[in-house]
């Protein structure tokens, strides 16, 4: 069964619409023009440039070293190969912290390579600046919970928002951000009970979530991982979609089936 129902390009707005519908986003990184037609006939929603491509393409240890530069690049190849999924750059470490005005620098970058929505890191603190760009319309997407920018704050690559505390940071985050007007939150390595909550107490910002749990609106995962052939360690919320499938497409298919069917994250990739 495909979920393809025409090859009309995906909006914010069907975005919403699937949210208010109870129909799940299936997102998925990618960072080249092949991969980008070919996620786009297996049916994803959303793609995400991620500057995860540092660890799964240049193979840094961390998203720190990837510049504007690269994103710039990846994003402009893989508009070049998709048309119907919704594109996503993520702002890469240091294009968006010092000011609104840099932000906005940095994110018309990405817009004219061919992104049609920003990601950046960070809760209620990055509001500001969230708000600066959607009042000149550049669309956001927000990440909270391991936000893998600040990782050397972090101290490694953890579950947040699991204490007391830690689960309230995360709801205040997602309410300022909501009302900063970001129109897609990711959620990284959060309690899946915590997320069902902060997916319920939103209005209209669709969540999507990577090991947060299925209620989330959605999901993400790194291409690299679903595919097997990342050689790193692989985190616990990972589902390697070619055991079983015969074909790259037939993997990605299976990822967007079980995202949408809610199959996809099961307990074993929740915390
Ligand atoms: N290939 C790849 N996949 C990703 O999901 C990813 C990247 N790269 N690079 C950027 C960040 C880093 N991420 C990571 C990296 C490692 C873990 C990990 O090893 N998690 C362990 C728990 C570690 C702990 O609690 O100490 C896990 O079991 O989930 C999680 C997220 C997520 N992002
Ligand atoms: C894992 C996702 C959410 C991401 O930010 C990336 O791929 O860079
Ligand atoms: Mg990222």
């Amino acid at each position: 069964m495909s979920y393809l129902q025409d090859n009309k390009p995906i909006t914010l707005f069907e975005l919403g619409k699937m949210r208010a519908e109870g129909r799940k986003i299936a997102m998925l990184t990618c960072y080249d023009a092949s991969f980008a037609t070919l996620v786009e006939r297996c049916g994803v929603d959303v793609v995400l440039v991620g500057d995860s491509l540092g660890n799964v393409l240049q193979g840094q240890k961390s998203t720190l070293p990837v510049t504007m530069e690269h994103m710039v690049y990846h994003t402009e190849c893989v508009a070049r190969g998709c048309n119907r999924p919704f594109i996503v750059a993520d702002m890469p470490f240091g294009s968006y912290h010092e000011s609104p005005a840099q932000a906005m620098r940095n994110a018309a970058r990405l817009m004219s390579a061919g992104a049609q929505m920003v990601k950046l890191e960070g809760g209620e603190f990055m509001a500001e600046t969230v708000h600066f760009l959607v009042e000149r319309g550049v669309p956001v997407c927000a990440h909270i919970g391991l936000t893998p920018q600040s990782v050397h704050q972090l101290g490694g690559y953890r579950v947040q928002g699991r204490n007391e505390a830690g689960a309230e940071r995360l709801k205040a985050d997602a309410l300022a951000l909501e009302d900063a007007g970001a129109g897609l939150m990711v959620m990284e390595m959060v309690p899946a009970t915590v997320a069902t909550e902060i997916t319920s107490i939103l209005k209209s910002m669709a969540t999507i979530g990577i090991g947060a749990g299925p209620s989330c609106d959605g999901q993400v995962l790194v291409l690299h991982d679903l595919l097997g052939v990342y050689p790193g360690k692989t985190a616990r919320f990972v589902r390697n979609f070619m055991n079983g499938a015969g074909s790259i497409d037939e993997a990605v298919t299976g990822y967007v089936a079980a995202v949408k069917d809610g199959s996809f994250p099961a307990a074993e990739h929740c915390y």
